[in-house]
């Protein structure tokens, strides 16, 4: 919209001028939007606009529906809405009020665009009629951020939600805790809902499975059990190493499993270790794990979490600087989940103080998890950070190789091997492949001099100490 169009509408806001907002809005959509996404979430939206054009309300008609275009769609409705208005649109988001919510609730504080249906339960989800998918809406392949560590998952799981039923069943993936496998499977059930929101989707997790195997005996409805899990298009089970010595459990998973790949339905599992690593199991059970295809998430490698951290600062409307990120990936390493708990730690500190982002205050709000780290500087440990904050391979530490773009990496580190240890000039020589003193006494003075002269260096140094210094 053009600001003379934007001038007419600011000018004689009514209801009318309201509705041409929002219609200009799903325009822009209907173009940047995949058609089948657009038809599926954006066109059934009805909205009302506040006479000042300051606020939008969205009616959708059940809170899956709401909760799927908060994650996935709000924030491009507004940054939408907000171009064509030419100032920010406070979007909000409501449960349209069925006949029977408003009858229900006789006089309740409606306000003419903030109604009181939010209190009214969604009558269905995708995935047919009552059906329960079970699913974080949240949980989607855009918000997982890929790496080497999980490229291969990721590619899988996106093959299987794009083309149930073909290849890759039953998907299997495995690895150690907090790495994204819970994750992953919401990624997959969310997005084939999003293409066929038709498809009966379910995620569970093992020990839900266990249980839910346990009440039909109990209650003697495994006529309904059999019925809820064998019908299914896409089965998401979540850490199945939890199956270990359930018989009966196994059994109706088997039974589940045949019935479901018989179909064409699709599985994907997840699990804390490779299908023969899982114990007392049973061997056919393990086999028709291992019968698609066995995908493991490796630990994500420094630049993956430095990019995690990055994108969910962004996502709390945070911008974390590079540096600071790559401060406290360097740091915290073991898992995401770890990662998410160290930025939460440091949101929350610079907040509560009222302070920048910063490499110190990111030292001072994660001072206990550094300090139980307690690591040592080694010159081992010196070399794989300027490697990796260089982006060169750690082997070219050692190499013979001369070209600028790994020689002078080489010398940052052999400075900083000087600083940061206590080591000799012979031994720091000995450790980057055997080189002479005099070599490590030419490049800790080259580096020294620079530093006083060059800002970006200086920078640069600061950086990789205080990292190493953790
Ligand atoms: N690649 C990634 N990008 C963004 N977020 C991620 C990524 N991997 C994991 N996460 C986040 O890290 C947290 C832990 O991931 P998740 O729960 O999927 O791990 P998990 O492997 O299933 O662990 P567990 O075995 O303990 O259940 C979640 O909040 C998840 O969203």
């Amino acid at each position: 919209m053009s600001e003379g169009q934007h001038n007419r509408l600011a000018a004689t806001p009514s209801l009318e001028a309201g509705d041409s907002l929002w219609q200009a809005c799903v325009e822009q959509l209907a173009q940047d939007l995949p058609e089948q996404q657009f038809n599926t979430w954006i066109k059934p939206l009805t909205a009302q606009v506040t006479e000042d054009f300051s606020r939008v309300t969205l009616f959708v008609a059940n809170r899956f529906k709401l909760d799927w275009v908060r994650a996935q769609y709000a924030g491009r409705i507004a940054a939408v809405l907000e171009k064509l208005y030419g100032q920010p649109v406070q979007l909000e988001l409501a449960i349209t009020p069925r006949e029977n919510v408003v009858r229900a609730y006789p006089a309740p504080a409606v306000a003419a665009n903030v109604p009181v249906a939010e209190a009214a339960e969604p009558e269905e989800e995708p995935g047919g009629g009552t059906f329960k998918t079970r699913l974080n809406t949240a949980l989607t392949f855009d918000s997982l951020v890929e790496g080497t560590a999980n490229r291969m998952a990721r590619a899988a799981a996106m093959h299987v939600a794009g083309t149930p039923g073909h290849l890759y069943n039953p998907l299997f993936i495995y690895g150690g805790v907090g790495l994204g496998k819970t994750h992953l499977v919401h990624a997959v059930g969310n997005r084939l809902l999003a293409d066929k929101p038709q498809s009966k989707v379910l995620y569970i997790h093992a020990e839900q499975f266990v249980s839910d195997v346990v009440k039909a005996y109990q209650r003697k409805t495994f006529d309904e059990f059999k019925e809820r899990y064998h019908s299914l298009d896409l089965l998401l089970i979540d850490d199945v190493q939890f199956f270990a010595n359930k018989d009966r459990t196994q059994e109706e998973f088997f039974n589940a499993f045949e019935a479901l790949l018989a179909k064409k339905s699709h599985i994907v599992m997840t699990s804390d270790t490779y299908p023969k690593g899982l114990a007392d199991i049973h061997e056919r059970l393990v086999s028709r794990f291992d019968s698609g295809l066995t995908v493991a998430i490796e630990p994500p490698e420094l630049e993956m979490r430095v990019a995690i951290l990055i994108n969910k600062a962004r996502a709390e409307g945070t911008e974390m600087p590079e540096e600071v990120a790559f401060f406290v990936a360097k740091n915290v390493r073991s898992n995401v989940r770890e990662l998410e708990g160290a930025l939460r730690k440091i949101l929350a500190y610079s907040r509560f103080n009222q302070k920048e982002i910063s490499i110190m205050l990111a030292r001072e709000a994660l001072r206990d998890l550094l300090s139980i780290q307690n690591r040592q500087i080694s010159v081992e440990n010196i070399q794989k950070t300027v490697a990796d904050y260089y982006k060169i391979k750690v082997a070219d530490m050692y190499s013979k190789k001369r070209p600028a773009s790994i020689a002078r990496p080489r010398q940052i580190a052999m400075y900083l091997a000087k600083e940061l240890t206590q080591k000799s000039l012979p031994e720091i020589g000995e450790l980057f492949g055997g080189r002479d003193h005099t070599t490590v006494l030419h490049a800790v003075r080259k580096i020294s001099a620079e530093r006083q002269n060059v800002t970006e260096l200086n920078q640069q140094l600061h950086v990789l100490e205080q990292t190493l210094k953790g």
